[in-house]
Formats: structure tokens, C-alpha cells, sequence
């Protein structure tokens, strides 16, 4: 366990709004005049942590309703991002992707673009007291009619290339299939933006299919049920599309029944490009480092096993080429003072 927390890790899969501490949103609930049901963090956690029994993602989802009214404003943004980067640097978690749906937090009258500029600059802030690398994906929702993702997706576009690396799809996804979003993420693609898409995680592999097919999705969010049809294992693997695996969220949504259902093994072994990532630390009751200590206690990842998916991380990052040069270097340092070597 020491070595696994002492190890450079890298989150490409995080929610903003999954990660806010208990203690922040009594500080923001405070500032806000806002009463919250409990007077301390211990309190408040059940409120924004989901059980054991949590029976589906759409029961997942209900947390993120909690906190979300606290979220309004370009203040509590910047803090929450800024905590990303923080709490990233505690668990020695060097580059974190963080992303967000802006059009959640205009429920007040902050635009979509300034709620990008806010959380940019937070996640810029964090990098330089932290030393934690950072990056934003905004999130185009399931649930969101076109013109409001029109409206994420144009906030994506202004901040591109200066805070913002890509965009996401998510929410709902067994009751809103990719195909809805075709004409959107074509809009995506030709503004240049690489696209990660969550799918394969409430439905089935059809949908994995379909977000790289059609709607030019680099990478996935989970694909966990891909598994199911051999032809997506083959095209996955074929085009080199990195996995953004999040072990913990995808037990508690019951993407799978149990560890020894969990396909990560079969997966590497099928040579697809598997990373490992938290999803929504608060939500989720998880880090980077419990991650993978779930994966040595219950399919007996080797310390090398653990590396491999570093590597993977940041062959998946969306980076510059030079950027991700130099991500590797700051990570093979790292794990050659753990007498670990990263793979080429
Ligand atoms: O695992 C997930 N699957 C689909 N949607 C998710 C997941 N985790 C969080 N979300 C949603 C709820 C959040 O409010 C939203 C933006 O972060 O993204
Ligand atoms: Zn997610």
C-alpha cells in the first residue's frame, strides 16, 4: 500500500462535481447563506457519498444533485477546481484530467464559457501551487437538449488548446443512446477537439461501437460492456482506443456483479489499452490509490502490472506530443526513485 501511494498515478477520468470535499461544501453553503441537512462533514457525507446498495447508475447520478446548487458561481468553481489539483497532489497523482458539464452551473446566470473560465483558472491555480499537471474536458449531457450542448461546446471551443483538452458525453446512458448526439460530435470533431465519450457503462457495446464509429469518440469512458461482443473487443484493440476504467464507480452502478466479474485482467490480456481512473472521488468514497490497491487484492496486480497502467495513462492523455514528452520524463523520474522502471 505505502508503494502504491508513493507511486506517480495519473487521473484521466474524474468528475468536478464528484469531488468536492464535505468540508468545502459547508465553507461554500456558509458564504452562499445556505442551510445544508447536517452541521458537519461526518454529516454530510452520506448525502453525497453513494452506499453499498446502490442498485444502478441512474441511483449514482442522484448524488451529483446534492452539491450542484452550491456550483453556481465562479468562485465556488474555481475553489472546487483548485481542490482537483490538491487532492491529486496528496495522493501523488502528477496529471489529472477533470471534467465537467458547464451548462449545470448556470442555474444562477453564470454563462457556460465563464464557468470554463473559472474552472480553467482554478485547475490553473492548482498546477502552480501543487505542482500537479491539469487539464478540463467539458461534458455535453445526455439528458441536455442540442442547443444547451451547443452552448457547452461552443464554452469548449473558446478555452481549446489554453486549459480545455477535449470533450465528453455523459449522464444517462441507458436512456439516451449515443446516435442522439451524432451531429453535435461531428461539430466537435471539426473544431478540432479530441472526444472522450462515456459508454458501455449503463448499456451495452452497441454503444461503444457507435461512439467511436460514428461519433469519433479517441477514447472511452469505462466501456465495461463492450465485453460483450467480440467484433467491439477487436475494433477497440485494432484502433488503439484507451479505456478509462473507474474499478470502484463500476461496481457501485453495477456495470458488473462483482470483482470477479470485472474484465480488467481479460482486457490486458486482449491487449487493449487499459488506464485506470477514479471517477468521482467523493461520490465514489475512492482515490487513485485505493484503485489500485483494489486491483492487487482482487486480481493480484504486480507493482510492474500497476506501472503498465501509468504508462497507458499517459499514452492516453490528451496532450501535446511535447507536453506528453515531458509528462514521462517527470513520471519515470518519479518511479526510478521507486526502483521502478516505466515502459517505453
Ligand atoms: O460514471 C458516470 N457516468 C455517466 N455520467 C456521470 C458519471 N459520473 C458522473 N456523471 C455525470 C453526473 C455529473 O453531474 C456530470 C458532470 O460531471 O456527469
Ligand atoms: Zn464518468
Amino acid at each position: 500500500m505505502d508503494l502504491i501511494r508513493k507511486m506517480p498515478k495519473i487521473d484521466l477520468h474524474l468528475h468536478l462535481d464528484g469531488c468536492v470535499k464535505p468540508s468545502t461544501l459547508l465553507e461554500l453553503a456558509a458564504a452562499q447563506h445556505r442551510i445544508l441537512p447536517a452541521p458537519d462533514a461526518p454529516g454530510l457525507l452520506p448525502y453525497m457519498q453513494v452506499e453499498e446498495e446502490c442498485r444502478s447508475l441512474t441511483e449514482y447520478l442522484q448524488k451529483f444533485d446534492f452539491v450542484l446548487p452550491y456550483l453556481q458561481n465562479g468562485e465556488a468553481l474555481e475553489r472546487v477546481a483548485y481542490e482537483v489539483t490538491e487532492q491529486a497532489a496528496a495522493d501523488n497523482v502528477c496529471y489529472v484530467e477533470c471534467r465537467f458539464a458547464p451548462m449545470l452551473h448556470t442555474l444562477e446566470g453564470l454563462s457556460a464559457a465563464d464557468a470554463v473560465g473559472h474552472v480553467v483558472q482554478g485547475l490553473q491555480r492548482g498546477e502552480r501551487d501543487f505542482g500537479v499537471k491539469a487539464r478540463a474536458i467539458v461534458i455535453c449531457l445526455r439528458s441536455h437538449d442540442e442547443s444547451a450542448n451547443r452552448e457547452a461546446l461552443a464554452a469548449a471551443v473558446r478555452y481549446a488548446g489554453s486549459g480545455v483538452a477535449a470533450v465528453d458525453l455523459a449522464g444517462d446512458e441507458a436512456s439516451f443512446p449515443p446516435s442522439l448526439f451524432r451531429s453535435l460530435f461531428e461539430d466537435a470533431r471539426r473544431s478540432g477537439l479530441p472526444v472522450t465519450i462515456h459508454a458501455g457503462e449503463a448499456a451495452g457495446p452497441e454503444n461503444v461501437e457507435e461512439a467511436v464509429m460514428r461519433l469519433g469518440a479517441v477514447r472511452i469512458g469505462h466501456g465495461v460492456r463492450a465485453r460483450e461482443d467480440e467484433a467491439v473487443i477487436a475494433m477497440l484493440k485494432d484502433q488503439r482506443i484507451p479505456l478509462e476504467m473507474c474499478p470502484v464507480s463500476n461496481l457501485q452502478t453495477k456495470a458488473v456483479s462483482s470483482w470477479n466479474d470485472y474484465p480488467i485482467r481479460q482486457y490486458m490480456e486482449q491487449g487493449l489499452l487499459v488506464t485506470v481512473n477514479t471517477d468521482n472521488p467523493t461520490v465514489s468514497g475512492t482515490t487513485m490509490s485505493k484503485e489500485f490497491s483494489m486491483l492487487s487484492k482482487h486480481f493480484g496486480f504486480t507493482a510492474e502490472e500497476l506501472v503498465r497502467l501509468v504508462a497507458n495513462s499517459i499514452e492516453a492523455a490528451f496532450l501535446e506530443p511535447a507536453e506528453k514528452e515531458e509528462l514521462r520524463q517527470t513520471v519515470a523520474g518519479h518511479m526510478a526513485a521507486l526502483g521502478l522502471s516505466l515502459p517505453g
